[in-house]
């Protein structure tokens, strides 16, 4: 099997040429229902293909939230891959929203799930959780380098409840930097010398006001989920990472879903966020 070009590379050129919008795939039982599906697995497939037939040829990233597939067991996974593998197909790039995170084996279990690039749930990138060490994610990354994939660790996440484990300062580090920090300075180790853009991201949300404390220059994406529903706005996104928005996938999830099953409602709701972050960040 041919090796991928870098996922930093890839993601560069994606977006480049679709503009930078991450769309995530939340088939929530109350959009299934607004949606008049049932919250099983058909209203699931339907849900999704419409997304994926509405969208897939136009976004640059989608972000499948895996456990909402996971609800159904293996059919749900069944629906999941299927999706991965048509969006992938249409010229789109996968981020895989699974969050893992575990030890030794077990992480590296997890990497050949999702990243080694003959199993059935290859994705681009996938978010991974550093919360039992950065070093436990070393067969992810390994594996990543070795098939041209992706990761987003978990920095500093949108939700609020974050800022007790991730604004923690380590009493052994000598610099006196929070977790969430710790965790920006690994990615940079990790993207050093990279062109045109590391392939190991940062998971930090939008909703996070000014984070001119942080150093974000990680040479690497920044996804930025907590667009729309969650409350921040692609008009906050030059506030939150100032000159580290080159390199932020500003994902939205709940606000373009609403608008469907209309084809057409998904669409411009899509249109309308990706103008909102061009007029944004340029
Ligand atoms: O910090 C984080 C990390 C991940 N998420 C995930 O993104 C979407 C957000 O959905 P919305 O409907 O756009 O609020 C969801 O899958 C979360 O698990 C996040 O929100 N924040």
């Amino acid at each position: 099997m041919s090796p991928l070009d870098p996922f930093g590379a890839r993601l560069r050129r994606t977006m480049d040429a679709r503009g930078p919008l991450c769309v995530g795939i939340d088939p929530h039982g109350s959009l299934l229902s607004a949606w008049g599906l049932n919250d099983d697995i058909h209203g699931l497939e339907t849900f999704t293909r419409t997304v994926v037939d509405a969208l897939a040829d136009r976004v640059a990233v989608f972000k499948p939230q895996s456990a909402f597939f996971e609800r159904f067991g293996s059919r749900g996974i069944a629906v999941l891959e299927k999706a991965v593998a048509d969006l992938r197909d249409a010229g789109a790039l996968v981020i895989m929203d699974a969050k893992r995170g575990d030890i030794g084996s077990t992480m590296a279990a997890y990497a050949e799930t999702y990243l080694r690039k003959d199993a059935p749930l290859f994705s681009d990138a996938l978010t991974v959780s550093p919360y039992l060490g950065y070093g436990s994610l070393k067969p992810a990354v390994d594996l990543a380098r070795e098939s041209g994939a992706g990761l987003f660790v978990l920095a500093l996440t949108s939700n609020p409840e974050g800022a007790e484990v991730q604004r923690a300062v380590r009493s052994e580090d000598p610099a006196g930097r929070t977790i969430g920090a710790t965790m920006l300075a690994h990615l940079a180790d990790e993207n050093a010398g990279e062109t045109p853009l590391g392939s190991f991201g940062a998971v930090v949300g939008a909703t996070l006001g000014d984070l001119s404390s942080y150093d974000l220059d990680i040479n690497g994406p920044l996804l930025a989920p907590g667009i729309g529903a969650q409350g921040a706005t692609p008009a906050d996104l030059p506030g939150v990472f100032g000159a580290a928005v080159r390199n932020v996938v500003p994902s939205v999830s709940r606000g373009v879903l609403r608008h469907g099953p209309d084809a057409a409602g998904l669409r411009e709701a899509a249109r309308r966020y990706a103008e909102e972050v061009r007029a944004a960040i340029g």
